[in-house]
């Protein structure tokens, strides 16, 4: 018997605990059952108690200030701990069957996804052995960030270099779709969609071609300060455009949009999930399928 579940990544504030209520909330008006799993041992407020919650294994603040760490190393100290302590999360899981969707709710510290290989490792025992988890990752991005787009590009690759070291099924997604309703054109939101480096060149905060063409033909007021800050910016605008070519160049990733608050938005979003983890496929057939509505799905496209 398959189990399926889901683990809520990206960075701190992206959403993630909010995405996780309205996906409990979601999938109990749908009379599905889930389990929920709180991995963040610095999390204290939940809308719904947590099934299994890591602090009741080890919290943030004892870690600290028993061991004198900070923040980030008492992050690493305590899924360290976890992994030598596994059967805490393991033999609970062990009950779980077909029916549920598992949610795995992650601390905001990026560096557990791209730095240190802790996480793979927790995966691979999710995934692998007795418990047999068919997982994917939802990787939440602000999409504010799609204001600033140097820092869009950063968020993108910190979804890839997600990707690349978790090695499962990704459904990256760009949450607060809110914050930005007639902010951005309708027609420029396609292309954050499925990111485009051209996106650099057309930064309206961004002058490079006149910025290199001054620097080149000494135009600049000869100040040296002045000239060090058209290098500069000539050099981050060079620097963004290569991150965000690597990104366009390996089309690995794409978001998906989420208004949390829009039931329908955490619909669409469910159903790339599903997909993803084949949840549909391993349920016993109870009625036909022709319920499902198709315009919820390409909500999430951008149509
Ligand atoms: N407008 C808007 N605000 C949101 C949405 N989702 C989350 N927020 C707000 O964003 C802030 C951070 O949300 P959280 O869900 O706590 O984010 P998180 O990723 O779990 O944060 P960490 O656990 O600290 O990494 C909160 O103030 C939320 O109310 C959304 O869809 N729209």
């Amino acid at each position: 018997m398959s189990k399926f579940g889901v683990l809520v990544m990206g960075p701190a504030g992206a959403g993630k605990s909010t995405f996780c209520t309205a996906l409990i909330q979601h999938l109990q008006n749908n009379k599905r059952p889930c389990y929920y799993v709180n991995l963040d041992p610095a999390a204290e407020e939940f809308a719904f108690e947590p099934d299994i919650d890591i602090k009741d294994l080890i919290s943030l603040e004892d870690v600290m200030e028993e061991m004198s760490l900070g923040p980030n190393g008492g992050l690493i100290y305590c899924f360290e701990f976890l992994l030598e302590n596994l059967d805490f999360l393991t033999d609970p899981l062990e009950e779980v069957t077909d029916e549920y969707l598992i949610i795995f709710d992650m601390p905001g510290q990026i560096e557990l996804y791209t730095h240190v290989p802790i996480l793979p490792n927790l995966v691979k025992h999710l995934m692998r052995g007795s418990l047999n988890i068919n997982m994917c990752a939802a990787y939440l991005l602000e999409s504010t960030f799609i204001i600033d787009r140097p820092k869009f590009f950063a968020g993108t690759l910190s979804a890839m270099s997600a990707m690349l070291m978790l090695e499962m099924p990704h459904v990256n997604i760009l949450s607060k779709m809110d914050l930005v309703k007639g902010r951005v054109a309708k027609r420029d939101l396609k292309r954050f969609l499925n990111p485009d480096a051209d996106l650099v060149d057309e930064d309206p905060s961004w002058r490079p071609g006149k910025d290199q063409e001054e620097l080149e033909e000494g135009r600049t007021d000869g100040d040296p300060a002045s000239t060090k800050n058209v290098m500069a910016g000539t050099s981050f605008y060079r620097l963004n455009k290569a991150v965000a070519q690597l990104i366009d160049d390996f089309s690995m990733v794409s978001f998906l949009k989420l208004d949390a608050q829009d039931e329908d938005s955490v619909g669409a979003v469910l159903s790339y999930i599903d997909d993803a983890i084949q949840y549909h496929e391993a349920q016993e057939p109870k009625e036909p399928r022709d319920d499902i509505d198709t315009n919820i799905i390409e909500s999430a496209m951008g149509d």
